[in-house]
């Protein structure tokens, strides 16, 4: 379908909007009249320099509060609109949108109403342009679609029709049964926006925290598909008012945009069919973006830290005290691999590789993480198909080349299938050694810590990339300040990833993300079947595990009950506690590697879901605390 997105949507000078809009692949732009009146030139230029991005100008919205006026107020109008298409004229925009009236003595009128737009219609029409009148959710008589079809329908001329936008209906929530029977040709203009359901108004909603499809709450797919189901065919344009992307780089903002709406075809197009009631007949009209399925996830192959000469034996001794082997060196690169159970880590320290990059300008970190598909360049073309750029690293003499695309955070997610993970050991010189029984058996999930604005934009690119969903976003009450954390996972929980946010300087998140100048991985889960005994193994091997108050203990025994024997082994080895139903989740930390990531141990028993989210602020106090008395000690 054509795209386009409404110049309100971005940050930057209208003449950065456009470089941005149309780099990111869109067809044209609506104008708001602010971004037109502080653009210092003639308008023509505008014209010509969207035409020079190959960017349509499909809509522009001069005014409102147009129409139920006075007669005298109408006249006033309609002079004013006169001014407004010779501009649109200049600007060669087709389509002028008006809203319904906000003011405050509008009557409760549809026949004014419908009077007043025929005779701009009318004035229109003699301009070669067209009026397309839409609802706003918070209109003091018109609210909804279906109104505002009732009036366009009483008008009942060429040169007026509908505007539709999600935002209006599905955050009213507005009953819109009835819009898969509008006729298609009458809609003139379709926008879309997205936003959670925060229990505001929907004006301040609107106003503040629309978000592109995807982003929120809204079921913008159906809504999308009952619009398909008119027959409509004409453009799909993003509208968002929001206080991140008014602040954010338009480019990345615009890359989202586009994603989205991809995305949103994507979604639309598996949407049950809605069937045209008399012929029986699929009405869509319009192809919709199909790319190759998302891929399914069947874990971790392995998860790759860089680091340099220095930490790498700081590291290494960590891993040993987790109980991690070294299982062999590669053949060519300063590059080893470290396993358990089926677990594996590689640690990096090549230079001029990418890792080495990595670790120039972020540090010790997770450089890669390699996800085991099915059809690694299934996944791949997916990846690139959602506009994913794609890595091909240096490979030496018979070495595996592993398809990779760059994460939103500038690391490499390497996709492996059954058949690059048979020779991906083959790279490595493998050191054979009965290995103990492994107590850590997999990967249970990677927790990543964003900067402040990314949290959206993050969920957006793994939904599209890798076909993940998002669960319920919860607020972590940290020492210095909240954390918002919202995971993303597949349906079979093969692959888990909490996203964390934090607005305020001084969260665990927030050291984080300053401390490796970007997005990052936090922390490493790593599941058990025996959470005891893994303790025991960790503290024998010298691991050093983050304490927790007993105060804590107290409390969990007060909420579950917890008889004294198991409650007294949770507190000796530190071990944290949270149950859902039948559902238990045991899990502890390690102190973190140069205050930046940890590992985490975690075992779930009886079908727990989710992540330990009540134990998070005492997580992040532990880790506060252990903070302040590693500086105490320094200043000794
Ligand atoms: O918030 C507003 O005023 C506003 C303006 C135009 C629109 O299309 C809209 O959906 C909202
Ligand atoms: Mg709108």
């Amino acid at each position: 379908m054509r795209k386009s997105i409404a110049t309100v949507s971005l940050s930057g000078t209208l003449i950065e909007k456009l470089e941005a809009i149309a780099a990111a692949g869109f067809d044209g732009v609506e104008i708001f009249e602010n971004d037109l009146l502080f653009y210092n030139g003639p308008v023509r230029d505008v014209r010509r320099y969207a035409a020079d991005l190959g960017l349509t100008i499909d809509l522009f919205q001069p005014f409102r509060d147009f129409e139920g006026v006075s007669e005298e107020q109408h006249q006033r109008n309609l002079a004013r609109a006169e001014r407004k298409f010779d501009l649109m004229g200049e600007l060669g925009a087709p389509l002028m949108l008006v809203c319904s009236n906000v003011g405050t003595d509008v009557p409760d009128d549809d026949g004014r109403a419908a009077a007043q737009l025929y005779e701009l219609a009318e004035r229109a029409a003699r301009h070669q342009l067209k009026i397309g009148y839409e609802a706003l959710s918070w209109g003091t008589q018109v609210r909804t679609f279906d109104r505002a079809w009732r009036i366009v329908e009483k008008a009942n001329h060429p040169h007026l029709g509908l505007i539709l936008d999600s935002f209006h209906t599905l955050a009213l929530p507005d009953d819109w049964s009835s819009l898969p029977g509008l006729p298609g040709q009458r809609i003139f203009f379709v926008q879309l926006a997205d936003a959670p359901r925060l229990g505001m108004t929907p004006l301040t909603l609107s106003r503040h925290f629309r978000s592109f499809p995807g982003q929120g709450d809204l079921d913008v797919p159906a809504f999308l598909q009952a619009v398909l189901a008119t027959g409509y065919a004409g453009t799909i344009s993003l509208e968002i008012f929001s206080d991140e992307t008014r602040s954010a780089p338009p480019r990345l903002t615009a890359e989202d945009a586009f994603r989205s709406l991809r995305l949103l075809e994507e979604q639309a197009r598996k949407q049950p069919a809605q069937q045209d009631k008399t012929s029986g007949m699929l009405r869509r009209r319009v192809e919709l973006f199909d790319p190759p399925p998302a891929p399914v996830i069947r874990g971790i192959r392995f998860v790759e830290f860089a680091v340099d000469q220095r930490n790498e034996g700081p590291f290494v001794a960590l891993l040993d005290q987790l109980g991690f082997r070294r299982l062999g060196r590669h053949r060519s690169k300063q590059v080893s691999l470290f396993g358990q159970g089926d677990i594996r880590i590689v640690v990096n320290r090549e230079p001029d590789s990418f890792a080495a990059s990595f670790f120039l300008m972020h540090g010790p970190s997770v450089c890669a993480l390699a996800l085991e598909t099915d059809d690694a360049l299934a996944a791949l073309g997916r990846a690139e198909a959602y506009g994913a750029s794609r890595f091909d690293g240096r490979v030496g003499p018979n070495e595996l080349a592993i398809p990779a695309i760059r994460s939103d955070a500038g690391s490499l997610i390497y996709f492996t299938d059954h058949e690059i993970a048979a020779n991906f050991e083959s790279d490595f010189e493998i050191e054979p050694e009965a290995s103990p029984p492994a107590l850590l058996t997999r990967i249970d999930h990677i927790a990543e810590a964003l900067p402040d604005g990314r949290l959206d934009s993050t969920v957006l690119f793994y939904r599209a990339m890798l076909g993940l969903e998002p669960e319920a976003s919860v607020m972590l009450a940290d020492p210095y300040g909240l954390v918002r954390s919202k995971a993303v996972s597949n349906r079979e929980r093969t692959f888990r990833m909490p996203l964390n946010i934090s607005e305020s300087r001084n969260t665990v998140t927030a050291r984080s993300v300053s401390n490796y100048a970007g997005a990052g991985v936090h922390h490493i889960a790593l599941a058990t079947d025996d959470i005891m005994a893994a303790a025991e193994r960790l503290k024998a091997r010298g691991a050093e595990i983050l304490p927790i108050p007993v105060n804590y203990y107290d409390d969990i025994q007060a909420r579950f009950g917890l008889d004294d024997m198991r409650l007294e082994a949770l507190r000796d080895a530190n071990i944290l506690y949270d149950r859902v139903g039948d559902g238990e989740f045991l899990h502890f930390y390690t102190m973190p590697f140069e205050d930046r990531f940890y590992f985490e141990v975690v075992q779930r028993i009886g079908g727990y879901d989710s992540y330990g989210a009540p134990n998070a602020p005492v997580r992040m106090a532990a880790l506060a605390a252990n903070r302040m008395s590693a500086r105490d000690l320094a200043e000794l």
